[in-house]
């Protein structure tokens, strides 16, 4: 625990991290900063606990593991997408025997067609031309969050993007004519409006929250599935043993794409996923801020009330007393051993009453994507680049940028059994 200033204390310590979530004080006044504008209280961005409390139950039956199993015919068609969509690139031959393709940008490309399609009425076609103004709108606009917390002073010139609301107010308007409702996040959301607490709801602030979960839901999933590519490509073997599980789980020749139930227990692909959130958690930059209301004793101090505690789990993601003198290196195999399974220091979605809600979404999603693709596709790290990561609230590509090899696996196709 490290006091950095007279109102703030960095957290990294385990035991006092674990308290801190037990007691589950209220988000720190920082998340305020964060909306698109401050005066619109959302579910994320919330300090307040009975709106974070009913907000969250109205939202919650839309990420059931039930519901969001009940998801995966959708999923799995915009998997398809991206899969012919690399298959054809292939075809064009950019580079000796594949395609130079843009790894960040397939795969956010991919997922905001996969929540357009789950919760919103139908894909945003992101992977159709792959030149969508989607998912730089989106980065933007995390950028711009970034920006007026930093400099506050200077909010009012910096404004949301007109495309945004336009396509927000676009989606209202289809499910208001839609004849059949459905239980996805867009109808929670509109859901809202009518109960007691927010008859004054307003159609910006219907976009504030969609933006949410567009950012939540497409910026975290869109890092780490193509973080965990690209550590793959930049670690043959590890990917050869990945591709290997695939081979034995899937068989040599498939016509179909994985099903999640083939998915979801495969060691080394889960091992892959938790290894890629360790080294590189959505965290990464403030990390998680909480603020008591009344003065407490964490691990033996004194904390005053209203004090920002920021728990750091970056720090504990990439402490060697935990992890191991290679704490630094990408080793999935640290989780195959499940008697030796990490315990408290390792928190890719927190906990408590404030985790991420779409958890169970993101990992059938990131199974999806990463099992689909390199079951079909090897990749390469031909051109070596930097890992060039910038944090703007959390961690991208700079630019949303790195390019590796594909071509098709000798024995895969999804045509050609
Ligand atoms: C790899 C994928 C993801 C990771 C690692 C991740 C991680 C996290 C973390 C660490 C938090 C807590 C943030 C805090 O307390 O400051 C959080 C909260 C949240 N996440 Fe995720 N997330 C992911 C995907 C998603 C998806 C797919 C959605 C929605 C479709 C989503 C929606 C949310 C929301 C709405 C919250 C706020 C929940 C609340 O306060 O009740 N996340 N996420």
């Amino acid at each position: 625990m490290v006091r950095l200033g007279p109102n703030l204390v960095l957290i990294s310590d385990k035991d006092a991290i674990k308290e801190i979530i037990a007691a589950d004080f209220p988000k720190n006044f920082n998340y305020i900063k964060f909306r698109t504008e401050d005066r619109f209280d959302t579910l994320f961005s919330t300090i307040d606990k009975s709106f974070h409390k009913k907000r969250r139950r109205i939202l919650s039956p839309a990420f059931s593991i039930k519901y969001v199993s009940s998801l995966e015919p959708l999923m799995i068609l915009c998997v398809k997408d991206l899969i012919y969509k690399v298959d054809e690139c292939i075809e064009k031959k950019t580079f000796s025997d594949g395609a130079v393709l843009n790894i960040v940008n397939l795969v956010q490309s991919c997922v905001l067609d996969i929540i357009g399609e789950t919760n919103f009425g139908g894909k945003f076609n992101s992977i159709e031309t792959l030149s969508h103004p989607l998912p730089g709108k989106v980065y933007q606009e995390l950028r711009r969050r970034a920006m007026k917390s930093l400099f506050p002073l200077f909010k009012s010139f910096m404004k949301y993007d007109q495309y945004l609301l336009d396509l927000s107010n676009e989606l209202i308007k289809n499910r208001r004519q839609a004849e059949k409702s459905r239980v996805d996040i867009l109808q929670a959301i509109l859901d809202v409006v009518k109960t007691e607490e927010s008859d004054q709801i307003t159609d910006f602030e219907i976009f504030d929250q969609i933006l949410e979960f567009l950012i939540a839901g497409t910026d975290t999933v869109g890092l780490t599935a193509s973080m965990a590519i690209t550590l793959l490509a930049k670690n043959p073997d590890k990917l050869k043993l990945l591709q290997q599980e695939l081979d034995n789980a899937l068989g040599n020749c498939n016509d179909e794409l994985p099903k999640h139930d083939q998915l979801k227990a495969l060691p080394y692909l889960n091992a892959v996923i938790n290894e890629t959130m360790r080294l590189w958690p959505v965290t990464l930059d403030g990390g998680i801020g909480r603020s008591p209301e009344k003065d407490t004793i964490i691990n033996g101090y004194m904390i005053p009330a209203r004090t920002n505690l920021v728990l750091n789990y970056y720090h504990l993601h990439h402490d060697s007393k935990y992890w191991g003198k290679n704490v630094e290196e990408f080793v999935p195999e640290r989780w195959l051993d499940l008697n030796n399974s990490p315990k408290d220091i390792f928190y890719p979605f927190s906990a408590g009453s404030r985790n991420c809600i779409g958890q169970n979404f993101a990992l059938m999603e990131m199974r999806l994507i990463i099992a689909s693709l390199l079951f079909q596709f090897d990749v390469k790290d031909i051109l070596a680049q930097e890992l060039d990561i910038v944090c703007y609230i959390t961690p991208s590509f700079n630019n949303l940028k790195y390019d590796l090899v594909f071509s098709k696996r000798s024995f895969k196709s999804i045509n050609n059994c």
